[in-house]
């Protein structure tokens, strides 16, 4: 794409980076002193966009890695916004409601002075959820009034979207649809295979079964679960509903690891939990014709030349999992208006976006002879480079 070398070298670093210290006084009266993240890439296309990981792994590196990837994510989507992204560098399953909600409320006041509607706006990502959301918008209003534009993915009841919740795996299942279509496949029927069954998981298997499509293996931090006849996916979201891993799910299946998951033979394979589960050692192994990143990053750059040299359709992390940011978008449009659409509008739009900016790709692809990635980041930094010279920040 011959990005010039001026825009290349403002895109390489992000413009701010915050880290702040999250002080919390434990039940037992220890304290934990953890670390937390802003990282504002870039916003040159609008206010910085991003979500907000609970992880022992989410340090400096890695929100500043996911941070850029939605700067491409919301140009390519053409949403009018930047990209961010922030976190606790925490085990979140070890804290108590109250201590949960402790640190959230620490750690949105301390970030609040670079937050708000028309500057930052965070959102859920990994071990973080609505109700997450709802206590870091009101330690925000707290300090500024009250601005649920500040925050998305929301309860309903304060402001969310109906729609947000669903709207990235559901978005995932709406561009696969839509590449399928493409390619002249029919899902019913289909082999699927999900690393992952939090939010994003569990939503790509409910939406994949209500095409007829078989999902046959579903994993989360405990190990996978496998049916070839296809699991039953209800079964599987009541178990992780009542607190369960799936391997509790009262549902027929047999036990099996999580690296046996990912080589399991199948039609579309979608890692959705966390980066880096696809490199060079396990690339070869992939038995999948086509791979639809619902996390960030899952493939690794070997893996993914690996993965183009066998023939196997990869549908990049900022195409396939974008529904949950322009589910975000939806819902701040509607905040800042005090206006709610119905579930079935939102998903009439969603899937209009998406279907948009998967014809964008495709036929970028298609004319330039480049994977489905290339073509995503040269539209995406594309739209970014330009936004940059424009507004005249270089
Ligand atoms: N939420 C959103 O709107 C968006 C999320 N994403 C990306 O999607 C991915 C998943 O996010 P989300 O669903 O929100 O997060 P959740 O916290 O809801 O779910 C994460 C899931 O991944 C599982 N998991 C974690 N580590 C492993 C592992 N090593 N092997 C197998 N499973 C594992 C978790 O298991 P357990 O429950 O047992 O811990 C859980 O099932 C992330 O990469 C995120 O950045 C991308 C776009 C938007
Ligand atoms: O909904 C959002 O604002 C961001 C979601 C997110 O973090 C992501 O797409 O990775």
């Amino acid at each position: 794409m011959q990005l010039p070398g001026d825009v290349a070298e403002v895109l390489e670093t992000s413009y701010r980076e915050v880290n702040v210290q999250v002080p919390l006084r434990r039940d037992d009266g220890s304290l934990l002193v953890a670390q937390g993240y802003r990282v504002q890439h870039n916003g040159a296309r609008g206010p910085y966009k991003g979500g907000l990981r609970y992880h022992p792994e989410a340090d400096l590196q890695e929100i500043r890695a996911l941070a850029a990837l939605m700067t491409w994510k919301t140009a390519l989507l053409d949403l009018p916004f930047g990209g961010a992204k922030g976190g606790i560098q925490v085990d979140p399953t070890q804290l108590s409601a109250r201590e949960l909600q402790s640190l959230t409320r620490t750690f949105a006041l301390s970030l609040s002075h670079v937050l708000g509607a028309y500057r930052d706006i965070p959102a859920p990502d990994v071990n973080t959820n609505a109700q997450v959301m709802a206590w870091f918008m009101d330690a925000y209003s707290s300090r500024h009034g009250y601005t649920p534009a500040a925050v998305t993915g929301k309860p309903v009841e304060l402001g969310g979207a109906p729609g947000r919740e669903p709207a990235t795996g559901r978005g995932l299942v709406y561009v696969v649809s839509a590449a399928a279509r493409r390619w002249g496949w029919d899902l019913a029927g289909r082999r699927v295979v999900i690393e992952g069954f939090g939010n994003v998981g569990s939503w790509v298997a409910r939406e994949f079964a209500a095409l007829g499509a078989r999902v046959i293996a579903v994993s989360d931090v405990h190990g996978g679960v496998f049916n070839d006849t296809g699991l039953d996916v209800a079964g599987l979201v009541d178990a992780v509903a009542r607190g369960g891993s799936v391997r509790d799910a009262d549902v027929a299946f047999t036990p099996i690891s999580g690296e046996e998951l990912l080589t399991l033979d199948c039609d579309v394979l979608v890692p959705a939990a966390l980066g880096g589960s696809i490199t060079a050692a396990n690339a070869t192994s992939i038995n999948a014709s086509v791979v639809a990143e619902g996390a960030n990053h899952p493939v690794t750059p070997d893996a993914d030349s690996i993965l183009a040299d066998r023939g196997v359709r990869v549908i990049p992390d900022i195409l396939a999992n974008g529904g949950g940011v322009t589910g975000s978008y939806f819902e701040w449009t509607q905040n800042i208006q005090q206006f709610q659409w119905r579930e079935e509008r939102f998903n009439t739009e969603l899937r209009d976006r998406l279907e948009r900016a998967h014809t964008a790709v495709a036929e970028y692809a298609e004319s330039n002879g480049c994977t489905y990635r290339l073509a995503a980041y040269a539209i995406a930094l594309g739209r970014v480079g330009s936004a940059v010279r424009t507004r005249g920040y270089i």
